[in-house]
């Protein structure tokens, strides 16, 4: 089991019914993160760990080492990443090789070496664009390291390549239970809505939805509209990840996906649909398609019991009316910021931030600019919709969709 050096006589409880442990999860307001948080509220989950990248730079290697030597968590879900689509991960490879190396080491080491063995269960989060640009379809897990990445995405493969690697090396020398889920694309609430940087679902929900409320008459989709892409609800990919932290503990890596997939064109079409768009598509070829398909074989993981339940007409109904409550996309540009929160320019130039008060200003920071907006961090189920979907997503738009160490910011 875990590196704790466990006497023999505790009864080691399984994860599911340890809810008063300490359990980190990095990257706690990123898409990801943000649903395992709610996953563990509502399964009774009372001492969870969570530091906002401004309380904790997780690619710091000393901060990260105090930190776990402080906290001593028992338990480890690394959500924490530089991520973006298909734009962003070409146009900054250095950003996506680097960052996310450095925040994976530093966590998986880390807990081996700096919480004085607490640790009891360690996982990190990869991506389906580890495996081949053409790999067998469905991509079974042994697809691994078969043949040449995609080209717009083989800095972050390699990282997450890495990532998987690492928990097997730590597992195989240190006995470290470190285990690596692999999801396929995914989307819902707290996503990334910036128009160029983003993933396609939220970029095409905040396109079609810009258009239908400025009246236009067409709406631009990049590529060819043929690449296949199978899209996960991020709350199914939540239960999937506690499924794993309560029942697998193996070398290899899980695939999790909803083994359904729909071409870019039928996307866009259905995201249309339901955001009410009237107009046409128009393809923009000069944009790359990125890998032709990409469907995961998740049958390892239906074997153990587990399969995904959001079908992605309900995902995205319940995605988009949670950017429409939240003002998502409305809040990504600087003036539709500003207008919202009834703040002044900041007139350091640059990112042009709203500013609230001269405090907030000075510091520039999240948190400063959290603390003016009331925004605090709380467990509490009553209050997470509010705190997450409305104040937190109109600072992450600025701070953590646009990236405030981000090269687009
Ligand atoms: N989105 C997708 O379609 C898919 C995602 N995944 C994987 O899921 C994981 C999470 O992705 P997702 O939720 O989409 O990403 P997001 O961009 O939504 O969230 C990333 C999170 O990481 C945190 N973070 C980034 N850099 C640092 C840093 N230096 N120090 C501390 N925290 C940091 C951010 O913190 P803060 O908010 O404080 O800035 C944010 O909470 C990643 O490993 C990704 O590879 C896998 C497949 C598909
Ligand atoms: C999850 C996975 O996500 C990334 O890979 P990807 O699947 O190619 O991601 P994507 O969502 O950005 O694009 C999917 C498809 O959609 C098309 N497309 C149309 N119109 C828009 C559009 O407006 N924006 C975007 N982003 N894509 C668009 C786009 O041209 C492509 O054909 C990895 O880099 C990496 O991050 C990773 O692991």
């Amino acid at each position: 089991m875990g590196a704790e050096s466990a006497d023999a006589a505790e009864e080691i409880p399984s994860f599911l019914s340890d809810t008063a442990a300490k359990v980190f999860v990095a990257g706690h307001r990123g898409l990801v993160g943000s649903a395992i948080h709610r996953k563990l509220v509502a399964l009774g989950f009372t001492n969870l760990l969570l530091r906002t990248h401004t309380d904790l730079d997780l690619t710091r290697q000393a901060d990260v080492e105090a930190f776990f030597a402080a906290e001593r968590p028992r338990y480890v879900i690394v959500a924490a990443a530089k991520v973006g689509g298909i734009h962003a991960n070409s146009s900054y490879p250095a950003d996506f090789i680097a960052v996310n190396l450095q925040i994976q080491t530093n966590i998986i080491d880390a807990a081996l070496r700096c919480a004085g063995g607490a640790v009891r269960k360690l996982l990190f989060l990869g991506s389906s664009c580890i495996y081949p640009k053409h790999a067998p379809q469905p991509i079974p897990e042994s697809a691994l390291l078969s043949g040449p990445l995609e080209p717009t995405n083989e800095w972050y493969a390699i990282a997450k390549i890495a990532g998987i690697k690492m928990c097997q090396a730590y597992r195989i020398q240190h006995g470290l239970d470190a285990i690596s889920s692999m999801p396929t694309n995914l989307y819902g609430p707290q996503d990334n809505f910036h128009p160029e940087n983003s993933h396609v679902l939220p970029a095409l929900i905040r396109r079609f939805h810009n258009a239908k409320v400025a009246g236009d008459k067409e709406v631009v989709v990049w590529g060819t509209g043929s690449p296949l892409r199978e899209f996960l609800h991020v709350d199914d990919l939540a239960d999937a990840v506690v499924f794993l932290m309560d029942r697998y503990s193996g070398l290899e890596h899980v695939n999790v996906g909803s083994g359904k997939e729909v071409t870019i064109k039928e996307l866009a079409e259905l995201v249309k649909e339901v955001v009410g768009f009237k107009g046409e598509l128009v393809w923009d070829k000069t944009k790359p398609d990125g890998t032709p398909r990409k469907l995961m074989d998740s049958s390892k993981l239906a074997a153990m019991g587990w399969e995904a339940k959001i079908p992605l007409r309900q995902g995205l109904v319940d995605t988009y009316n949670w950017a429409s409550a939240s003002g998502a996309y409305l809040a990504v540009e600087e003036n539709e910021l500003i207008e919202h929160s009834g703040g002044a320019v900041d007139e350091s130039g640059g990112s042009g931030w709203a500013a609230f008060s001269l405090a907030a200003k000075r510091e520039h920071t999240a948190a400063a600019f959290e603390r003016e907006m009331g925004f605090e961090e709380t467990t509490d189920p009553a209050r997470l919709p509010t705190t997450l979907n409305v104040n937190h997503f109109k600072i992450r738009a600025r701070i953590g969709g646009g990236r405030k160490s981000g090269p687009w910011d």
